[in-house]
């Protein structure tokens, strides 16, 4: 089973971190030391992404759950490459990481992608990402049944909360969850920070935190997510005990 799974089986919420290719000895050593749950390793953003490079940055965070991302131009990564080198990249990965995320809307790659992941026992996250709005619950809930049906473990909405409405409508998606897929859910943005420490209350399996100086919009650092789940939830360290 992969570290992953068995985390995300203790029912504990969980923090993951984004990484890059700048010095990943040293940030891999960072990151166990302050305590990371899943290192997200941000493939799309590293500076270099040739399949040697790019396991051995994996191997360098290998006692940590290993999330692998190449995120697609169009859902708000920077993967400069063809859809079937971002394949290539999976493929080698898959074997390596504990999980992978990948874009509902990556229709060329995708099904091949949890293939690959699920050949391995990687888990699988299907995302899905809209940087500027949050869509009418209809859309929100076609996403979570689409992942549903291409076999995903988890699936991701991470979406830009403008309003309270926004936040009420992501906490709606999650309380109707269905029983058989986890979920992720993540209100971008100043006002949906609150979703990234009350969410993992209502269900969400994994909150995004960062570590130096590139938050994704509305994220709290890690220390900080750290504490405040800490505050919040009497059973939060228990992942560590496995108690
Ligand atoms: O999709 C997500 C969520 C995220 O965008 C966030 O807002 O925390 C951060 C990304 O690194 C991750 O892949």
């Amino acid at each position: 089973m992969s570290t992953m799974r068995a985390l995300l089986d203790s029912g504990v919420p969980l923090v993951a971190v984004s990484f890059y290719d700048n010095d990943c000895a040293r940030t891999a050593k960072e990151a166990k030391a302050a305590g990371v749950d899943v290192a997200e390793l941000r493939v799309d953003q590293f500076e270099r992404t040739d399949v040697e490079h790019v396991l051995a940055c994996a191997a360098e965070f290998g006692d940590l759950a290993t999330l692998a991302t190449v995120r697609s131009r169009r859902e708000g990564g920077g993967w400069g490459g063809s859809e079937q080198q971002r394949l290539e990249l999976f493929r080698a990965l898959a074997p390596h990481v504990d999980a992978v995320d990948v874009e509902l809307s990556s229709r060329e790659i995708r099904d091949d992608v949890i293939a690959e992941a699920r050949r391995h026992d990687a888990v699988v996250i299907a995302s899905y990402h809209d940087f500027e709005r949050t869509p009418e619950l209809d859309r929100l809930r076609a996403v979570v049944a689409e992942a549903g049906e291409v076999g995903a473990d988890l699936v991701k909405v991470s979406t830009m909360a403008n309003s309270r409405e926004d936040v009420r409508r992501l906490a709606t998606l999650l309380t109707n969850a269905p029983e058989d897929l986890g979920m992720i859910v993540i209100g971008m943005g100043a006002t949906g920070t609150l979703s990234r420490v009350f969410f993992p209350a209502l269900g969400s399996r994994l909150t995004y935190s960062f570590i130096g100086d590139r938050p994704t919009s509305g994220q709290l650092e890690f220390g900080e997510t750290s504490r405040l789940l800490r505050q919040f939830y009497p059973d939060f360290d228990r992942r560590r005990t496995g108690g």
